[in-house]
């Protein structure tokens, strides 16, 4: 096995609008058929590895968690050739010993949110893939080391209750979430692994708690501007940790059982499936089409 070549989606969370490490970066909008993207791509190069990153609310922040086109932005990395994913969120904590500042390599979620867009199956042709391991062990291996690397204090392995939003929790659901054993929350976590799971996009987060949202009696409810001030204080450990996993990567990228998902969740009769959902999944769908031999014209 020689291995191919990484192509790293990096998508940032709240605070994280650029990556200023890139090297010979280039901005390209990519059309999808899922929708507008959250923005430009910004595509280049850190350790001679080829990364991509999107910011996921948009430069500006311009978009909340319940209007993102999760979709199209698994869509658009999937089409700039992205063989993998590592996302960067800003994450409340729903434990002590996980203090604001500190970086955390999840591995777990609980998925609560409603109001969004959550597969690109269903309609004329079903997938179901499997979630019990949502996250890639290897690339939360690179990640977890390259946020050390960075100076960041990291914990690894956690449970990360998805929620809807906009509005942050009440007291009582912060304290229904820590009673079933959850470590943080936020906000856009849910659908995006699961979408890239559906991609064959191998999966790592890296949380970097800001607050402890609402459920300490001797420390104030979150804020945005709490949040920010955290971010900003940590932006700099953020950036680094993807230029350590970059550097990190091996020479050549090795084959994953998560490329080929998809060989084993489509179930139905891809003769019978929907014409016009097949020609949409042209880049999800691509590999797995083309293996099983159907035409996606
Ligand atoms: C800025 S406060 C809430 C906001 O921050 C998190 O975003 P992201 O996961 O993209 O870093 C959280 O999920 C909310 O969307
Ligand atoms: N307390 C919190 N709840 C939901 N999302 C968050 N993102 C950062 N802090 C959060």
């Amino acid at each position: 096995m020689t291995g191919g070549e990484w192509v790293i989606g990096v998508v940032g969370g709240s605070g994280l609008y650029a990556m200023d490490a890139l090297e010979d970066a280039q901005s390209i909008r990519v059309e999808s058929p899922w929708g507008e993207a959250s923005d430009e791509l910004v595509i280049g190069e850190i350790s001679g590895k080829r990364f991509v990153f999107l910011p996921r609310h948009g430069k500006g922040h311009r978009i909340g968690p319940s209007q993102l086109n999760f979709r199209a932005n698994i869509d658009v990395l999937k089409r700039a050739g992205c063989t993998d994913m590592l996302s960067l969120s800003a994450v409340g904590s729903l434990r002590e010993d996980l203090p604001p500042g500190d970086f955390v390599v999840v591995d777990q979620f609980i998925d609560r949110t409603f109001a969004r867009e959550k597969s690109f199956f269903g309609d004329g042709l079903v997938a179901h893939v499997s979630m019990a391991d949502p996250v890639c062990p290897a690339l939360s291996d690179l990640a977890e080391a390259a946020a050390k690397a960075a100076g960041a204090t990291v914990h690894r392995g956690a449970t990360y209750l998805a929620m809807e939003g906009p509005q942050f929790s009440s007291r009582a659901e912060s304290e229904l979430y820590r009673s079933w054993g959850c470590d943080l929350i936020g906000m856009t976590a849910m659908p995006e692994a699961k979408l890239a799971r559906e991609a064959e996009l191998p999966y790592a987060l890296v949380a970097m708690v800001t607050d402890y949202d609402c459920w300490r009696d001797d420390v104030a409810e979150v804020e945005v501007h709490d949040i920010l001030a955290t971010l900003h204080a940590n932006a700099d450990k953020a950036v680094q940790t993807v230029v350590e996993f970059a550097r990190a990567l091996p020479d050549k990228r090795p084959a994953n059982p998560l490329d080929t998902v998809l060989d084993m969740s489509i179930i139905t009769d891809l003769a019978m499936a929907d014409r016009a959902l097949i020609a949409k999944l042209d880049a999800v769908g691509k590999r797995v089409f083309a293996a099983r031999g159907v035409d996606q014209d």
